[in-house]
């Protein structure tokens, strides 16, 4: 399976930054994975237009309704019509800062697929549900929940982000990215059958040029979603070049 290095700039990007973009696709528009930059929506259209279609562009979010009275919200189609070929969806961000539910996910990731977007779905325990010994509970239920009939390995990508390892520096071990992974590979299996065996699973939280390579010589590991570090191409661009090395030994 072709691997995935996605970039989520979460708030942050103005149109100075755009040179990121430029410079990312520049070096990387021909690497041996794919390549998706998921910025501020104020950001979509003039990054789709400087990546001209050599990496993916991606949204942060998306109304579960295609248009109407919703101030503030962008609708998938909006998304798709703006340059972007997937989004992300169910961020814990999202999901502690606007009380999505993982109905609410899944209900954006069947909008997403009308608009015919990759709905990247992130799923993660809290540090206290680690402490509890819940992890496995946990990603399962928001698995379950968040992941609605018609995910298809094209459609769907999960992104594994244990909250307390988010913009912390800290990462679990990788023999615990290895627990979540084959049981995330497991549950999807169990749901959609052959389809989950070519669904990317990401992990994110604190990757960096300096722990790429080892987390993605993890079991189940198809590439990473990544925060700080896809904000300057060089650092994304060795987390890059980390993961094409990871896919030719495969
Ligand atoms: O979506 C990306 C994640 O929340 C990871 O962020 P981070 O790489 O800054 O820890």
């Amino acid at each position: 399976m072709r691997k995935l290095a996605a970039g989520n700039w979460k708030m942050n990007g103005l149109k100075a930054d755009l040179a990121e973009i430029a410079a990312l696709v520049g070096a990387h528009s021909g690497a041996d994975c794919d390549v998706l930059i998921c910025p501020p929506a104020t950001l979509l259209a003039p990054m789709a237009e400087a990546a001209a279609g050599r990496i993916a562009i991606g949204g942060q979010d998306c109304h579960a309704k295609t248009s109407g009275a919703h101030t503030g919200d962008i609708s998938a189609q909006m998304l798709k019509d703006a340059g972007a070929s997937a989004v992300i969806l169910g961020h814990s961000e999202r999901r502690a800062d606007h009380g999505e539910s993982d109905a609410d996910v899944a209900a954006k990731s069947l909008a997403a697929y009308a608009a015919g977007l990759t709905a990247v779905i992130c799923v993660g325990e809290t540090e206290a549900e680690r402490d509890a010994g819940s992890t496995l509970e946990v990603i399962g239920a928001q698995l379950a929940g968040s992941v609605p009939e018609g995910a298809t390995a094209l459609n769907t990508v999960i992104a594994y982000e244990p909250v307390w390892a988010i913009g912390t520096g800290r990462t679990p071990t990788l023999e615990q990215i290895a627990e979540v992974h084959d049981v995330i590979r497991e549950t999807l299996g169990k749901a959609f059958g052959e389809e989950a065996k070519g669904m990317r699973l990401l992990y994110g939280g604190s990757v960096k040029p300096s722990n790429a390579e080892e987390i993605f010589a993890v079991s189940n590991v198809d590439g990473a979603l990544v925060g700080g570090a896809s904000l300057k191409a060089r650092d994304f661009g060795a987390i890059i070049a980390a993961l094409e090395t990871a896919g030719i030994e495969a």
